[in-house]
């Protein structure tokens, strides 16, 4: 995630590569060579990441966040910290750092590498307006940005979060069909890719419902209402809500609620 947001903060123009550092663990290779493709320094360790930067991205793992809050805690005072953790709570963030550090928990997503993702934030009991204003505008380079309250956040995780993985597996699912046919599989990838993308481009700002944009695409009689039938007898709509659901709760499992 963090090579995606530098990517696109560095195509939005936001950023140049001098002004930017990554901590990248030495055993991964690919994120190694990521960040060099990029120009920005790399270093083995989090320590000269957080002397240096003054906006501190925290995108590991959860499970390591701890240790990594503990190791950076002593050089944390003054610095703003943008947790994009899943189901690490801004009370575990603020209470593992300097009391003045400031902390924004953020939940991007990784279609910000091409500067279509779509992020939420919430502000820290320390951070400032200035604070907020930073973060919007670096997440808004990259895609949407909106302000949520905390208690959305392991929700937003489930849908907007992880959500690109499930729509990759729906592109992987309609080209097999379509190959399946007999379609080039080549010609089955772009075409599933543009219809998502149309699609999702018509969700959004038709202003129409949904279900009416389906309706829109379903001749009586026709192929579309023959599909439709076949993906609501194998459950199609109850995988992709229980999808969401098994995923939010993981990430409450994650952070302790459950
Ligand atoms: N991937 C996504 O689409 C999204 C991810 N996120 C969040 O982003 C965070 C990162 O996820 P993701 O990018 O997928 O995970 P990755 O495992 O790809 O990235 C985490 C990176 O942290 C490195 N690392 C491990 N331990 C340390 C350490 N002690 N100090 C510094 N770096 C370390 C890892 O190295 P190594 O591999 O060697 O362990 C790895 O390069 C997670 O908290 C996730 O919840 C949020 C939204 C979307
Ligand atoms: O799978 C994960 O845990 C992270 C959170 C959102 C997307 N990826």
């Amino acid at each position: 995630m963090a090579k995606a947001l530098a990517n696109g903060f560095l195509s939005a123009g936001l950023a140049k590569p001098s002004g930017m550092i990554a901590s990248v663990h030495p055993a991964d290779k690919v994120s190694l060579q990521a960040f060099q493709a990029l120009g920005v320094e790399t270093v083995v360790q989090n320590a000269p990441v957080v002397e240096q930067a003054e906006v501190v991205f925290v995108s590991v793992k959860p499970q390591v966040v701890p240790a990594v809050l503990k190791e950076i805690k002593p050089l944390s005072r003054g610095k703003l910290f943008l947790s994009v953790a899943m189901g690490i709570t801004l009370q575990t963030i603020e209470s593992s750092l300097s009391p003045e550090s400031r902390v924004i928990r953020v939940m991007p997503n990784i279609p910000a590498v091409v500067r279509s993702g779509c992020s939420v934030y919430v502000r820290g009991s320390q951070a400032s307006d200035a604070d907020a204003q930073i973060t919007q505008r670096l997440l808004e380079s990259v895609g949407t940005c909106e302000a949520v309250h905390e208690s959305q956040l392991d929700t937003v995780t489930a849908l907007s979060g992880s959500g690109p993985a499930y729509v990759f597996v729906m592109i992987e699912a309609l080209a097999d069909g379509a190959v399946h046919m007999g379609m080039p599989r080549d010609l089955a990838y772009r075409l599933a890719a543009q219809t998502v993308l149309g699609a999702g481009h018509m969700a959004r700002d038709s202003g129409l419902h949904p279900g009416q944009l389906k309706d829109s695409v379903t001749s009586p009689g026709g192929s579309t209402a023959a599909a439709l039938r076949q993906l609501e007898l194998s459950g199609f709509r109850a995988a992709v809500a229980g999808a969401v659901e098994q995923a939010t709760l993981r990430c409450k499992q994650i952070s302790g609620q459950k």
